[in-house]
């Protein structure tokens, strides 16, 4: 018997997802009627085989990208029917994201990259803040360098940092490890569930790595479009 599930404790609800992109004349159907329910706090890792709709799920989730048809709710929040301006704002704060190649402003050093979100969603120490959080990822001694200066794993830490340092419900991380090697990975990976614990976040990890969707709590599998298992790790 399936118990209901408090609406509090619900980070994201999709349902009934679609997502078509192409042309007019040409469309491509890329996702095909996704539900997925995430409750807050638990990691979730997204698996699947190269083009089988992991990023385009994540980043209608994340309301980057608009679904074609369904709902997606977050925090109670029904982003389809935010306009653009209320949208950005929705997700300022709320959603922290980690892609795999770091995506940091390169004319920004290490403290600024993690310092400027913070200023945007309103926070008066946002400098003091930002040397916390990389302190908390062990670059205390790094606050002042560029990315160029940077390890990529280092450039990794600081791109956990300013995904969490809003303190967001939930944080996605699109193969956080895929530019790294295998041990630095690892780290990375502790690193980003300990961050993950200390906030109290959901975790979304999309990956291709079994091991690594092994460390979650819970197992999703896409293929072509669809979810074609949802079981606890
Ligand atoms: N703008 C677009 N127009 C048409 N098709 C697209 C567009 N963006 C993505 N696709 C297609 O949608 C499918 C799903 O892509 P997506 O990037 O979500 O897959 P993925 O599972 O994340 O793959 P990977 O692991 O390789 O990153 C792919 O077949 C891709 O070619």
């Amino acid at each position: 018997m399936h118990m209901p599930i408090d609406p509090a404790t619900i980070a994201i609800r999709a349902h009934n997802v679609t997502l078509s992109l192409g042309t007019r004349d040409a469309p491509v159907q890329i996702l095909k009627g996704v539900d997925l329910t995430l409750l807050r706090g638990e990691s979730i890792a997204i698996l699947g085989a190269s083009g089988s709709g992991k990023s385009s799920l994540m980043a209608v989730l994340c309301g980057l990208e608009r679904a074609s048809g369904g709902d997606v709710h977050i925090g109670g929040v029904d982003f389809g029917a935010l306009d653009e301006d209320a949208l950005a704002r929705a997700r300022r704060g709320r959603i922290g994201i980690v892609l795999q190649s770091f995506h940091l402003l390169p004319t920004m050093t290490a403290q600024e990259n993690v310092a400027v979100p913070l200023e945007l969603a309103g926070e008066a120490d946002a400098f003091a803040r930002a040397a916390d959080e990389l302190r908390a990822v062990g670059l205390g001694h790094r606050l002042d360098h560029y990315p160029a200066q940077l390890s990529g794993g280092e450039q990794q830490r600081v791109a956990i940092a300013r995904a969490v340092a809003p303190r967001p419900t939930i944080l996605f991380a699109d193969e956080p490890t895929g530019n790294l090697d295998a041990t630095t990975g690892v780290t990375i990976m502790d690193l980003l569930f300990d961050r993950q614990r200390a906030a109290g976040a959901t975790l979304v990890i999309i990956t291709h790595d079994p091991a690594l969707a092994e460390r979650c709590g819970r197992i999703v599998e896409m293929r072509d479009g669809q979810i074609v298992s949802d079981r606890a790790a």
